[in-house]
């Protein structure tokens, strides 16, 4: 352990990332939406790392740590895991990691995890995408994803929809206000939306 976190980011503590100064793309939208196969596109043709909230809370769940068991009960229920936890490991891996170009998905999920992100780090995204996905794709799609989530069960993804809707809607509107949001539609097949997706990544004229 050791270098990599500064584990008490207390107020007036620097970030371990202020140094890095990492490009941040987040990467938002529904359960279901598409936001982990689009962003495996994006690493192939546009050299960013993807770092998926969730991947990183289910590997801390697989590694025993202390937190373990409050994030595998947060996860089976479909709510949010308290930012400082999910804070932490976005930058352990960010520290880790060679790359100065990051796609960092499912995060943020609401208004705290979106403004202590900001108030730790100092990082301001470049852009936000946004999979615009119908619930009812949504759903077809997660009850087919067969990954052996405890949290693809009908139940459990429904309070995923309300969550989404009740809290990470706002983040949406907060990056929509400043100019951020680039909006695509994801309910289309995955190609078709991969080709909206490199439009946004296109360099601006
Ligand atoms: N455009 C699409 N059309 C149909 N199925 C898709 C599409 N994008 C992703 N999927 C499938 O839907 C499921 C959820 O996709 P995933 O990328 O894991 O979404 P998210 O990370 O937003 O929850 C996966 O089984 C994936 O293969
Ligand atoms: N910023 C985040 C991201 C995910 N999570 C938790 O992890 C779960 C799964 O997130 P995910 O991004 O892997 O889910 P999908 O949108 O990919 O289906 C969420 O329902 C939350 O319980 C969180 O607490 N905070
Ligand atoms: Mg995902």
């Amino acid at each position: 352990m050791g270098t990599v976190v500064d584990s008490s980011n207390k107020e007036g503590s620097k970030s371990v990332l202020s140094e890095k100064k990492p490009k941040v793309v987040f990467v938002l939208g529904g359960p279901g939406s598409g936001k982990g196969t689009q962003c495996a596109n994006i690493v192939e043709h546009f050299g960013y790392t993807h770092l998926s909230a969730g991947d990183l809370l289910r590997a801390e769940i697989k590694s025993g740590s202390k937190n373990g068991t409050m994030i595998q009960n947060m996860i089976s229920e479909g709510i949010i895991v308290p930012s400082e936890v999910t804070i932490k490991l976005l930058e352990k891996a960010i520290m880790e990691n060679e790359n100065d170009k990051f796609l960092i998905d499912g995060f943020p999920r609401n208004e705290e995890n979106r403004a202590a992100f900001e108030s730790v780090t100092g990082i301001i995204p470049e852009f936000v995408l946004f999979f615009d996905c119908s619930e009812e794709e949504m759903e077809k799609r997660l009850l087919g994803r067969n990954q052996g989530r405890v949290d693809d069960n009908i139940e459990t993804i429904r309070k995923r929809f309300k969550v989404f809707v009740d809290s990470s809607l706002a983040v949406i509107e907060y990056y929509n206000s400043k100019g951020k949001v680039k909006k695509i539609d994801a309910g289309k097949p995955v190609g078709e939306v991969f080709e909206a997706v490199k439009a946004a990544f296109a360099p601006a004229k």
